[in-house]
């Protein structure tokens, strides 16, 4: 499955989008993005994506705060960027150091600027399949699986992890489009028994090619989250490819879906807070 053409197709409209919006209203909307210390990883991912707002005339705010931050100060910047009018959309880069109250921090967004779907609010949307905004990465493999009309219904769907910006939230979008949800993680006994019956697999373990070919069911769907170094993915890609009928590749798979939902989901945070309607949706 090919991430980066999907990716470029929904940056394309975004950007029409972002440029209707910004003549009718005479307003770009804007992504703030929160980055608490210097992780290597994180400084380029929210480099990524203030060039992709670039590209689609989404103006960037940016907020670097040390990784001495506390949570409270954390909080008091994420309140203030949810109540100034000029910020349409909110991202605090994942993770942050160990000694913040990460879940604090992601519920100081405000929910409709909640653009990267962290908030408890945004949770029950996606629990309950309701409008609101989706985590990106598991709304990119959404995606993903509808552009390659793999019909979920019925099927059992494994998601290996379950961190709060992926497995959880995967597994949520993957049940409301009827699948059979099975949750794996650290504690699962026989983890690859299970892997063996999935007939969707996403791997978001966070463990550079924790999963073989050899228990890749065959004809499987295989979404590999994995954004390890060295850009190595969760998923053995050539056995696992070997077996699987569809597959996305790391890099060029689910990564860049992850920056356009992004994208599209600040481009329509500002819409609905202009009240405007996107004419092309
Ligand atoms: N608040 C969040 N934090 C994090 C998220 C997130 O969705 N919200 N996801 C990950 C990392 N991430 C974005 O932040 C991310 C990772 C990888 C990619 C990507 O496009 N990767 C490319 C390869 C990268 C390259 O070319 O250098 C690919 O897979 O093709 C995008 C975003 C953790 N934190």
């Amino acid at each position: 499955m090919d991430g980066t053409a999907l990716a470029r197709r929904i940056a394309e409209q975004t950007a029409k989008d972002a440029a209707e919006l910004t003549a009718r209203t005479g307003t770009a909307p804007c992504l703030a993005t929160v980055l608490v210390g210097e992780d290597p990883a994180s400084v380029t991912y929210v480099r990524m994506k203030q060039n992709r707002c670039a590209k689609a005339g989404i103006t960037s705010r940016h907020v670097e705060l040390p990784a001495s931050t506390t949570t409270e100060e954390l909080v008091a910047t994420l309140t203030a960027l949810s109540a100034d009018p000029e910020v349409s959309g909110i991202l605090l880069q994942h993770p942050v150091p160990h000694h913040i109250d990460e879940r604090a921090a992601f519920e100081a967004i405000a929910p409709g600027k909640d653009v990267d779907g962290v908030t408890m609010h945004s949770f029950a949307a996606m629990g309950f399949g309701l409008p609101g905004f989706v985590s990106c990465t598991p709304g990119g493999i959404m995606r993903l699986l509808a552009a390659y009309d793999v019909d979920l219904t019925g099927k059992h769907a494994v998601v290996v992890g379950r961190s709060a910006i992926l497995g959880k939230p995967a597994g949520l979008l993957l049940l409301e489009q009827n699948a059979t949800v099975t949750y794996c993680h650290s504690r699962t006994r026989d983890l690859p028994s299970i892997v063996r019956q999935a007939d969707v697999l996403v791997a978001a373990v966070g463990k550079a090619e924790f999963i073989r070919g050899e228990d890749i069911k065959p004809g499987a769907v295989v979404l590999d989250a994995g954004y390890n170094e060295g850009n190595v993915g969760d998923v053995h890609f050539a056995s696992a490819a070997a077996r699987a009928s569809l597959i996305t590749p790391v890099p060029g798979g689910v990564g860049p879906m992850t920056i356009a939902v992004l994208l599209e989901q600040t481009v329509r945070a500002a819409a609905e807070q202009a009240g405007a309607a996107l004419a092309r949706r």
